[in-house]
């Protein structure tokens, strides 16, 4: 193999003034073998190009632009980005390390050392600088008094890592695929840039969409919306059942709807949707979108939404490599931001397993846990709706209020049990993976995972419910016999996140995860009826 010639810079030193014109070449090859080695620390595949973050960014034809259709996706050609620069200035550019081109060397290594501090890695060309406070939005974007005063009133103070980098990304125009812990403010960094690029309440179509696997995350998100865009007469829409059934939505109007994918396909394909205006389209849980089953609608959606000026993002707290290589292939010119380690749980979230034994040693253990310590609020899954119709029957005639929720409940029954639980109604949410995602409860002391997850990623996300806006939570997996091949996977989650495992766990083979879901003894313990 090649050697990378990088390696002849090593250990040189430039006297920045005899050789100014060295120096600043110097400079720019040092800040991006910086951030390579900075990011490969976190095995990421890819070569990160942190690059020159102050020069007027590249931009996109906004029409006229010929793209190549890949699976959906608009995928532009390098020779259709043109330059901001003017010739003469880029020529003079080229030729002396100007004082600007001095300052954006600074700029650079600044932006290096900020973020390696927030543990934000980012891969790309051009990348912005991230945001030092909230007051930048409007110093550098120009941001609205109404949007600055509500993220005040939301209590937001700072802005959280992800936050920072990427709302500037996707305020620059930038395509941008984001992973940041559960719970980290990931919603907040797509609404706001939405909300700042919008025009003012439009009646033209649809200008932006966000797709959320469940309807409850889509349903919380559009009110995250219209917290933000409270004071504006900006219109957030949520896909409704009854919005759906309408006959014909070729004139619907919003400049934000928010739906899941199932319904926002029907609204197109029965109800002459029109999504050919949509200037923004973000996947939120973006991997859970790409699983099988969600692919095809997604797939159908993305293509849909044909403004060849389309701003794409992808957000999650996971982002398995299929999913990036798939990213990577079809996003044009895209960032990539990813905040602490990829794929790895919050480390807010004090982490335990317990081996319960058997089925019937769970249900024990569980109830030996409440009588010792209850810290409610408390989220407990399981594995299908059939066992948490079983568990709820088994804790309602106790004294702990305790609430359910799965599919077979009514869309009004599961926005109560949600709404029940948010308003410490109940204690106790027996839940399956339908709330695993996204659902921000605030101050959930405890998960438990009284059935093994499905996967690292399910793992992920449960736990994620608790330990969010730097609030500290617990999270406490029970095991049987019939888990112990996966205990390593969960293990290697809870080591990478800081938690301690015992030894005999790490020691365990490692096993390729498949879907987990072993048929489990019924969790009843009420004598069956017979019939005499
Ligand atoms: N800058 C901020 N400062 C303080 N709290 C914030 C900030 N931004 C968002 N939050 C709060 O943090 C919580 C989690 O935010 P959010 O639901 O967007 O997390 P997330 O990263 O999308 O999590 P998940 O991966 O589980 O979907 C919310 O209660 C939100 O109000």
């Amino acid at each position: 193999m090649a050697k990378d010639p990088s390696f002849l810079f090593a250990g040189v030193h430039f006297n920045k003034k005899k050789f100014p014109d060295d120096f600043a070449k110097f400079e720019e090859k040092r800040l991006t073998d910086y951030s390579v080695s900075n990011s490969s620390l976190f095995g990421m595949a890819v070569a990160v190009q942190e690059k020159v973050t102050a020069l007027p960014v590249k931009k996109r034809k906004r029409s006229g632009a010929t793209s190549d259709q890949v699976e959906g996706f608009n995928v532009f050609k390098s020779s259709e980005l043109e330059s901001d620069l003017p010739k003469e200035q880029a020529e003079k550019d080229e030729d002396s390390p100007s004082k600007e081109k001095k300052e954006l060397f600074r700029q650079m290594e600044h932006d290096a050392v900020f973020r390696k501090k927030l543990n934000i890695h980012v891969s790309g060309a051009k990348i912005p600088s991230p945001l030092q406070d909230f007051a930048e939005l409007k110093t550098r974007y120009g941001c609205k008094s109404y949007l600055l005063r509500n993220i005040s009133k939301l209590g937001y103070k700072e802005p959280t890592p992800i936050q920072r980098q990427a709302i500037p990304v996707l305020l620059s125009g930038r395509e941008c695929f984001a992973c940041a812990p559960t719970g980290s403010g990931k919603t907040m960094a797509f609404v706001c840039p939405i909300l700042m690029k919008l025009k003012d309440a439009t009646k033209d179509g649809i200008h932006a969409v966000i797709i959320c696997p469940t309807k409850e995350l889509a349903t919380q998100t559009t009110r995250e919306c219209k917290k933000l865009a409270r004071g504006n007469k900006f219109c957030i829409k949520l896909m409704t059942k009854a919005l759906v059934r309408t006959p014909d939505l070729s004139k619907l109007h919003c400049d934000i709807l928010i739906s899941t994918p199932l319904r926002l396909r029907l609204a197109i394909k029965k109800r002459k949707m029109d999504l050919s205006r949509v200037e923004y389209l973000v996947l939120d849980e973006s991997d859970k979108l790409f699983e099988l089953g969600l692919v095809k609608q997604i797939d159908f959606i993305v293509k849909a939404c044909s403004n060849p000026a389309i701003v794409r993002s992808l957000f999650s707290a996971t982002l398995p490599d299929f999913v990036e290589d798939l990213a990577r292939t079809i996003m044009h010119d895209a960032v990539r931001v990813i905040v602490g380690r990829k794929n790895t749980a919050s480390e807010l979230v004090k982490q335990k397993l317990v081996f319960a034994g058997s089925e019937e040693g769970k249900i024990l253990a569980l109830r030996q846990s409440f009588a010792e310590r209850l810290n409610p609020p408390v989220l407990i899954f399981v594995q299908n709706k059939g066992r948490a119709k079983e568990l709820y029957e088994e804790l309602v005639f106790t004294n702990i209020r305790a609430g359910v929720i799965h599919s077979d409940l009514s869309q009004t029954q599961r926005e109560n049990a949600v709404d029940d639980f948010r308003a410490g109604k109940t204690w106790v949410l027996i839940a399956t993976d339908v709330i695993a995602r996204g659902m921000d409860f605030k101050g959930v002391n405890c998960v438990i995972n009284f059935d093994f997850p499905d996967s690292a990623a399910a793992y992920i996300h449960r736990i994620g419910r608790s330990g969010r806006a730097g609030r500290s939570g617990e999270a406490v997996t029970f095991y049987t016999e019939e888990d112990i091949p996966y205990l390593r996977n969960i293990a290697n989650v809870m080591t990478a996140s800081g938690c301690e495992v015992p030894p005999w766990i790490l020691s365990l083979p490692k096993k390729k995860w498949r879907k987990h879901r072993p048929k489990r003894v019924s969790i009843s313990t009420k004598p069956e009826d017979h019939e005499e």
